[in-house]
């Protein structure tokens, strides 16, 4: 059954307390739409975990700091809701703009440090729109659990240090990246990819395996890092904006070798901008 779509806070709120009285654990699944796999895997993952589930559909603009990035985005509602259907979620928020942004609105929420590196350097305000709307979105939709995709893995490190240094009651859980046969990772931006393009998306992800295989077997990131690179630019891919090896709880140069470790990547191809990420345990000292 495909489930009501709430526009209103105040639904959104009646539900709620319906569910509270139940004693129900609400679990929150925050999305721009345009679902894919990617995201119904975190459904599935709230529904595993909560008696209740909320997905929401908002395509915030004060997270986008390319206004044709914004206007490009692609706003599929009724088809969601069907790919939703089989999932048994209990409502889809979809604000209207005023339920996010009322006239006046003047708050944004910044999460300091974590977001000045990788895609906060090429995405200037980018993480304050995020954490701004998330922020809201936790508050109005009062879940006990949120769902995001490693995919994004900034992005997930970014809200879960801003639920916890605001005190917001919720846990939020990170999801493996679900993957295009080719090892793409799924996006709602590989949309607009041409089947050219998409061919030779598929590319980015066994360079990073094998970065992060190399890394396991010894190998210094500063003799390898040069090759991968070369390595896209042979398959078609653009600009680099960053191909780095990261500490993978505070995102910072990586500085000592027995902390976990992530590869993140930013490319462009085709005029689209992919991201991915791989985590490299296992360092050797
Ligand atoms: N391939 C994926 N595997 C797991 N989670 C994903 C995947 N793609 C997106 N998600 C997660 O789904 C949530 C909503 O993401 P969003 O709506 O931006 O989709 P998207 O496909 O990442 O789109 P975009 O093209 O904007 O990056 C985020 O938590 C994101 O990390
Ligand atoms: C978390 C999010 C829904 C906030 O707009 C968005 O950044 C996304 O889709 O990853
Ligand atoms: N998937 C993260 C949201 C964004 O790229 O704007």
């Amino acid at each position: 059954m495909t489930a009501p779509i709430l526009r209103r806070l105040s639904d959104l709120r009646a539900l709620h307390s319906d569910w509270r009285r139940e004693g129900a654990r609400i679990g929150l699944v925050p999305t721009m739409g345009a679902l894919h796999e990617g995201h119904l895997s975190l459904v599935a993952a709230a529904k595993a975990a909560c008696d209740r589930v909320i997905v929401t559909i908002f395509v915030n603009p004060k997270q986008f700091n390319n206004a044709e990035d914004l206007a490009k985005y692609p706003r599929t509602e009724l088809a969601d809701a069907e790919k939703l259907a089989p999932y048994g979620v209990d409502a889809i928020y979809v604000p209207d703009p005023d339920q996010i942004y009322p006239e006046g609105y003047a708050t944004t929420v910044s999460v300091a440090g974590l977001t000045d590196v990788l895609e906060g350097e090429f995405r200037p305000g980018h993480f304050d729109g995020v954490a701004t709307v998330v922020a809201k979105l936790f508050l109005q939709c009062g879940a006990d659990a949120a769902f995001f995709g490693e995919k994004d893995y900034q992005q997930l490190m970014v809200v879960t240090r801003m639920a916890r240094d605001l005190d917001i009651p919720i846990t939020v859980q990170g999801c493996a990246t679900v993957r295009e046969a080719s090892g793409l990772a799924m996006s709602s931006r590989n949309l607009r990819l041409s089947p050219e393009a998409l061919g030779k998306a598929g590319q980015l992800y066994p360079v990073l395996q094998d970065l992060a295989n190399q890394l396991r077997g010894g190998a210094d990131f500063g003799d390898i890092v040069a090759g991968a690179r070369a390595t896209l630019a042979t398959a078609g891919f653009g600009e680099i904006e960053y191909l780095d090896l990261r500490c993978a709880e505070t995102l910072e140069p990586l500085s000592r070798p027995d902390r976990p470790a992530r590869l993140l990547v930013a490319a462009w191809l085709g005029g689209i901008r992919l991201i991915d990420n791989i985590a490299v345990d296992q360092l050797n000292d």
